[in-house]
């Protein structure tokens, strides 16, 4: 067997070596086509599906991995849905919004939505990790200019990460995976 283990392998080595058994529950939203249902199902079976159906109202997918296990609500990004954000964030491990960082003319709009969310008085102690998806497309915005455009310096009072990644080639899938985790410890820990 070789000594040099992939990237997947190393971070489920990682997940079984934790002590304690984690817990967290995540809601993924941000506008359609973004991607969360794509990163949903790659976390939970690796699969990745050019043709995905828009999520109607939202699903929920619950997976254990090792020692972890994580409930992640998926809602539909349609405006029709975006009424229901809120409801569905009151109380989780996490909130994870989910752009297309290659979708130049709807970046406005994310950085409306996410505004209107994070404005949530009951929402603002709650840890916000911020992914520009599709970052396998070619004018992707990078961490440093997603930060600029979505003016994430505002909410520098708060927990707000930012990353760059490509559900469908996995880029940055297990840095997603140690952020979530380390935050359900610390709010395990609060
Ligand atoms: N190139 C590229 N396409 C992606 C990526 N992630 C998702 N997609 C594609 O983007 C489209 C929309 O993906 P979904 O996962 O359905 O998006 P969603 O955010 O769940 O959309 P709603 O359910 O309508 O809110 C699909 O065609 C996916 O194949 C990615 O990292 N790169
Ligand atoms: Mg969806």
């Amino acid at each position: 067997m070789s000594a040099i283990l992939s990237p997947i392998h190393s971070l489920l080595e990682w997940i079984r070596n934790l002590f304690f058994h984690e817990e967290m529950e995540l809601t993924l939203v941000g506008l359609h086509n973004s991607g969360k249902t794509t990163l949903v199902n790659v976390i939970s079976s690796g699969q990745f599906q050019e043709d995905m159906i828009p999520t109607v109202g939202f699903n929920m997918r619950k997976v254990t991995k090792g020692n972890v296990t994580m409930k992640m609500w998926d809602i539909g990004g349609q405006p029709r849905f975006r009424g229901m954000w809120e409801r569905y964030c009151r109380g989780v491990t996490a909130i994870v919004f989910v752009l297309d960082a290659a979708d130049h003319d709807r970046l406005p709009a994310a950085r409306a939505e996410l505004k209107a969310l994070l404005d949530k008085p009951l929402l603002a102690s709650i840890p916000v990790l911020v992914l520009g998806n599709k970052n396998d497309l070619e004018g992707a915005l990078d961490e440093e200019k997603l930060i600029h455009t979505l003016g994430l310096q505002q909410f520098a009072d708060r927990e707000v990460s930012c990353y760059s990644i490509s559900a469908k080639h996995r880029i940055k899938i297990e840095e997603v995976l140690k952020w979530l985790i380390d935050h359900a410890r610390s709010s395990r820990q609060a």
